[in-house]
């Protein structure tokens, strides 16, 4: 009995390796003359997925300084084929009709909801969503933002344990108010948001996506009119309530980019006397250079986000730093991820240091830096966002004296967690301690 079982495994084993050989064998045999190199990994079919998934940032480095900036990692069965010169996107961005993004939109928003929008309909919400995000709606948003966090800093603010913390729940509280109006109660949907917060970077788990279901939920029973806020101007053009649902899915989703962008900019400006300096003298003006500056930097050294597209048919692009031609093929995945650039000696004077002045001396449209992506895709947020984050930064500085304790070099560090899906969050929270300025705003 015991040798039948060990002959009918080994005739598993060889059928499956014969499978899988053939597998290998068929994505490596058409590969053409001008293609990147492809690592494959040596678990078949998942390829490099796991390597990938499990440390993105260090097999990115790894598989950049073994292929240069154009290389094709094999991951799930598919090909995915990876830019790091940042030179080379707007090429990229401008080659929309074969390289798209809507469809791998489409698929990742299913991943994070298990709901499939109909065809097309993607492109119809961002096309609302961009119109509804128009310079004037942006500005009243903005506002709004900036009486609602005004209104809870003049009141006793909750003891946090930390910076982190601190920041999530008064940015949460305050954006979430001022785009659905005062109806909203926040506080009821903090907790799900915040656990959300923690796991959507893992797309398709199932934790991410009952929880942004119940968020969604929750705001939608809290506001069945949508009265107030924002969201009158957007939904003039009446969505059918599933496309709400996904409409306010990416406006909360947005939020955990701009939180730990809030973050990280009022930390990294306190920790550096230079820059607190000349933001606090700033702060007394109508001369905001300081700050943006600062928002700038502050994006540089801790947003991941990528830019992704989907080859519609075979097609080529030139690298610029090269002069070399890649092709890829009809369904190939390609992602330009420009963290890299945001690193390198030869264009930042201090590469891995906050330094504000590094926008300040530099003209920003020659630099390797686009944090909000480019093309069809350009993040329709940016401006909001910067707007945000400077108000939070202005009136946490103005109200108070924010005294952070026990700085050390592990308080500088991220969490690469959420590397390549936006904005990393700290590894380590930072006590502080919050004294009221006598001054009158
Ligand atoms: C610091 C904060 C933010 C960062 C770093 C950021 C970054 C990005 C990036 C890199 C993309 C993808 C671009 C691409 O694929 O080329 C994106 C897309 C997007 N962002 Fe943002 N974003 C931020 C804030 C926001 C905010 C506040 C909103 C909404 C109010 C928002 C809404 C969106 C939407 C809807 C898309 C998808 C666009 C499309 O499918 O065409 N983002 N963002």
């Amino acid at each position: 009995m015991d040798s039948l079982v060990q002959l009918i495994t080994l005739a598993c084993l060889l059928v499956a390796w014969h499978f899988i050989t053939l597998a290998r064998k068929t994505s490596k045999r058409s590969k053409g003359a001008s293609e990147p190199p492809v690592e494959y990994g040596w678990i078949p079919f998942i390829g490099m997925g796991l390597n990938y998934i499990l440390d993105t940032k260090r097999t990115l480095d790894k598989m950049n300084k073994k292929y240069g900036d154009c290389f094709t990692l094999y991951m799930g069965g598919q090909r995915v084929t990876f830019i790091m010169d940042h030179a080379s996107f707007a090429g990229i961005w401008k080659n929309k009709d074969n390289l798209t993004f809507e469809g791998l939109a489409e698929e990742m928003l299913a991943k994070a909801t298990n709901h499939r929008v109909a065809p097309g309909h993607y492109h119809a919400m961002i096309t609302l969503e961009r119109k509804a995000l128009n310079l004037a709606n942006v500005t009243a948003t903005a506002r709004s933002f900036q009486s609602h966090l005004f209104k809870v800093l003049k009141s006793a603010m909750p003891v946090h344990p930390g910076l982190y913390q601190f920041t999530s729940e008064l940015f949460f509280h305050s954006s979430i108010k001022a785009f659905y109006g005062e109806v909203i109660d926040p506080s009821q949907l903090f907790d799900d948001f915040r656990k959300f917060d923690k796991t959507h970077w893992k797309l398709s788990s199932k934790a991410a996506q009952t929880l942004m279901m119940k968020i969604t939920n929750n705001l939608l029973s809290q506001v069945p009119t949508l009265q107030s806020g924002l969201t009158p101007s957007i939904f003039h053009e009446r969505l059918p309530a599933r496309a709400l649902n996904d409409f306010l899915l990416i406006f909360i989703g947005a939020n955990s980019n701009t939180i730990a962008a809030n973050y990280w900019a009022l930390f990294f400006i306190l920790s550096d006397k230079d820059a607190a300096t000349a933001v606090r003298s700033e702060l007394e003006s109508i001369k905001y250079n300081s700050p943006k500056l600062s928002i700038s930097e502050t994006i540089r050294m801790r947003s991941s986000s990528q830019s992704t597209r989907l080859a519609e048919k075979n097609c080529e692009f030139t690298l610029q730093k090269t002069g070399k031609v890649f092709s890829v093929r009809k369904g190939d995945t390609v992602i330009l991820d420009g963290s890299k650039d945001l690193f390198d000696e030869a264009v930042w004077e201090t590469p891995r240091q906050f330094n504000y002045k590094h926008f300040l001396e530099n003209d920003v449209r020659k630099l390797p830096f686009s944090p909000f992506g480019g093309g069809i895709s350009l993040c329709p947020g940016r401006i909001l966002a910067r707007m945000e984050i400077t108000i939070f930064v202005a009136e946490m500085m103005r109200e108070f004296d924010v005294t952070l304790e026990n700085v050390t070099k592990d308080s500088f560090e991220p969490d690469m967690a959420r590397f390549a899906f936006g904005f990393l969050e700290p590894k380590n929270e930072v006590k502080f301690s919050l004294k009221r300025r006598d001054v009158e705003v």
